[in-house]
């Protein structure tokens, strides 16, 4: 697995996601993350959009319903030539086997079907009293990876800080995405288990996601590239 940055594209409109993208040099086409905002702001036509200027895709819109939706909307996200699709692994079993047949095209290719296991905006206290459950981050996320890799999807969104661990435990080439990246010098903000961009890369993740750091950055093209150098070397 090629480890990289993808730049989370958390903007509410097509004029302001190319806008950013227009900052980089022809050649830098760095790999992307298009969200709820913008995807429900666009539709499809703003995936191919950007796909058509050379970015590979991570579609992160989380798909958690019964299995029978999720498979049946899969099938539809696997008509977009994306390279990374995603949905909540809290949707057990049945509905994570129901994704992957949907997303399986006709000739056997499909896009990386990765599981988000707990968001990094939750922390120790918010799982034990509000989602009620009574068991360590850790554990938690290491239970939801193993389901979500006996199901047969390629990997976890997971927080930087549970990286190795899923690696230890769902082997070396089950694929780690983590949000919850932060330089030392950026604010938190509503991210509970964070990680710099040089910890995240000695914990053994893959991909590292990267949003307001880098779009709310005053110079945000050297923000991405000090990330690619924090992470990549
Ligand atoms: O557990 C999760 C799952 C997804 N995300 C997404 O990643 C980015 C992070 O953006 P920042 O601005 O760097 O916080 C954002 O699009 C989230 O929807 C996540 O943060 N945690």
């Amino acid at each position: 697995m090629q480890k990289d940055v993808i730049i989370a594209l958390d903007f509410p409109d097509r004029k302001e996601a190319l806008a950013f993208l227009d900052q980089f040099p022809a050649g830098e086409k760095p790999f992307v993350k298009i969200g709820m905002e913008l995807f429900y702001a666009e539709g499809p036509d703003m995936v191919r959009e950007i796909k058509a200027r050379g970015h590979r895709i991570f579609l992160d819109l989380k798909l958690h319903d019964i299995p029978n939706t999720v498979r049946r909307a899969m099938a539809v996200l696997s008509r977009l030539d994306v390279d990374m699709v995603n949905l909540h692994a809290a949707g057990a079993s049945e509905m994570m086997k129901g994704a992957l047949e949907g997303l399986t095209r006709p000739d056997g290719t499909r896009p990386l079907l990765i599981a988000v296991t707990q968001l990094t905006s939750t922390d120790e206290a918010a799982l034990k009293n509000e989602l009620l459950i009574d068991v360590p981050m850790a554990e938690t996320v290491m239970r939801y990876a193993k389901n979500a890799a006996d199901s047969g999807l390629d990997g976890v969104v997971c927080s930087p800080l549970e990286a190795a661990l899923v690696k230890e435990r769902c082997g070396a080439g089950f694929v780690t995405v983590t949000p919850g990246i932060r330089f030392a010098d950026s604010e938190a903000g509503d991210q509970k288990r964070i990680m710099t961009p040089e910890r995240a890369a000695r914990s053994g993740c893959d991909f590292i996601v990267v949003g307001r750091p880098i779009t709310k950055a005053s110079d945000p093209v050297a923000a991405y590239r000090r990330a690619v150098a924090d992470f990549l070397g």
